[in-house]
């Protein structure tokens, strides 16, 4: 291999700004998250996921008459296609939560006449209301039949979170847990170029309609660097166990170059202003359950860590959004492997914006296909291309 053929960058997109959008901005040194101009906060204390949704897709928040007629359109849709229960039934019931949602979201596309519709910003949005209306059935039917139960129907009176909770557990959840999640879906659901809302991006700009762009965002969404930190971060909390353990584990993690799952973030050089509303409502729910043991842990965990971050490394280490959730959805009783899937179910909002506006209102002239370049530092990077041998001589 010669001088050039030495690999020189993996650039990870760091710092490179590849697009305009409208939806969300991240402020990463003021820890600032806005959604079309909304402070997160704001919506976290105030609107409900369904009221988020609209305002993603429809660039705008409802009126009163138009939320509560996307609530009806939203709960009309949250039932999904029989034969798709069926398929489910015939996976195996040890399959990773997150390629169940995967296979799911492909096989809404088989019942969805619109994806046969090209270059129509009504029917891109009609498909990304049918996914957000159906990722919380396929999530809840799956856990269910996976624990040998029948799928249960969503409620119409019941709001998006509240209906979310009562079709994986039978029961129609209380004041305070509905709005705790509904909360959480409002917190998860955009987060301006991040992995998985890249992938979206990258496949809608090759004009693949809405679920091959969603199908593809949450194959992202699943790896450990990302969505599915939140499964591992209770992971973690479940092998320390004991705050009395939290030295150790960390000693252990930061000695031999492992993650602390829930730490660091890609654009937050602070605090992620979501694990900031999460953390409390984490404690309450732990309180609510005579367990705050989990959240107890985190903190302490988090205190401790950020010490030995200046310790080990000489830098500063924040939490990131899946630190605090992942005690708080455990205090809720979801599984574990649920935690990913859930934070899907509230992405997907995020995820149809960015479809839409790559394919219908990109800032640019008009939507342009991504098609970055690479720096080719193969074996015979050199002038000369490599002679061929048949296959008898290699
Ligand atoms: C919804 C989301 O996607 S939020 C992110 C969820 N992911 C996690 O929680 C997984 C744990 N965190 C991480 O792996 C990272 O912080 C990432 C991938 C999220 C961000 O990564 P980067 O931007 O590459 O991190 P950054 O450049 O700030 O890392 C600097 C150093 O800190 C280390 N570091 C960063 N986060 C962590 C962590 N959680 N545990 C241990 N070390 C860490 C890196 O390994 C790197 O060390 P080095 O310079 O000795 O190689
Ligand atoms: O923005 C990121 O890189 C990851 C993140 O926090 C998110 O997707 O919510």
């Amino acid at each position: 291999m010669t001088e050039e053929c030495k690999i020189t960058m993996n650039t990870g997109l760091r710092g490179v700004t590849i697009a305009s959008t409208r939806i969300s901005d991240v402020d990463g040194d003021a820890g600032k998250l806005i959604y079309r101009g909304y402070l997160v906060k704001d919506l976290a204390e105030n609107a409900s996921f369904e009221e988020v949704a609209y305002l993603l897709l429809f660039e705008r928040m409802p009126k009163a008459e138009e939320l509560a007629a996307f609530k009806k359109t939203l709960v009309g849709r949250m039932p999904i296609p029989s034969e798709i229960i069926d398929a489910l039934k015939t996976r195996p019931r040890d399959a990773l939560p997150m390629d169940i949602l995967q296979a799911g979201v492909a096989m809404l596309a088989h019942h969805d006449p619109d994806v046969r519709v090209e270059g129509s910003r009504d029917a891109a949005i009609r498909m990304g209301i049918r996914l957000i209306a159906g990722l919380p059935t396929l999530v809840a039917a799956w856990d269910r039949l996976r624990n040998g139960r029948a799928p249960v129907a969503p409620l119409p009176e019941l709001g998006h979170a509240a209906n979310f909770l009562y079709m994986m557990s039978g029961r129609i959840p209380d004041e305070e847990a509905a709005s705790f999640f509904d909360a959480c879906l409002v917190l998860h659901a955009e987060h301006s170029f991040n992995a998985s809302t890249f992938a979206a991006r990258e496949v809608a700009s090759t004009r693949a309609h809405m679920y091959a762009a969603v199908g593809a965002a949450v194959g992202s969404l699943s790896g450990a660097l990302h969505g599915g930190a939140n499964t591992r971060v209770m992971q973690m909390l479940k092998e320390i166990d004991t705050v009395e353990n939290i030295d150790a584990y960390i000693e252990k993690q930061l000695g031999s170059g492992g993650k602390i799952m829930g730490l660091g973030h890609a654009v937050y050089k602070v605090d992620d202003p979501r694990a900031l509303i999460l953390a409390p409502m984490s404690r309450r729910m732990g309180e609510r359950i005579g367990e705050v043991k989990w959240y107890e842990i985190s903190r302490r965990l988090e205190e401790k860590a950020k010490a030995a971050f200046k310790r080990h490394k000489d830098m500063d280490i924040y939490v990131n959004v899946d630190f605090y959730s992942a005690s708080l959805y455990y205090a809720m009783g979801i599984a574990m492997d649920l935690f990913t899937p859930i934070f899907a179910i509230s992405r997907v909002a995020g995820w149809a914006a960015h479809v839409l506006e790559e394919q219908f209102a990109g800032a640019a002239p008009k939507p342009m296909l991504y098609r970055p370049e690479s720096e080719y530092i193969g074996d015979y990077c050199g002038p000369e291309a490599c002679a061929w041998e048949p296959i008898d001589r290699r």
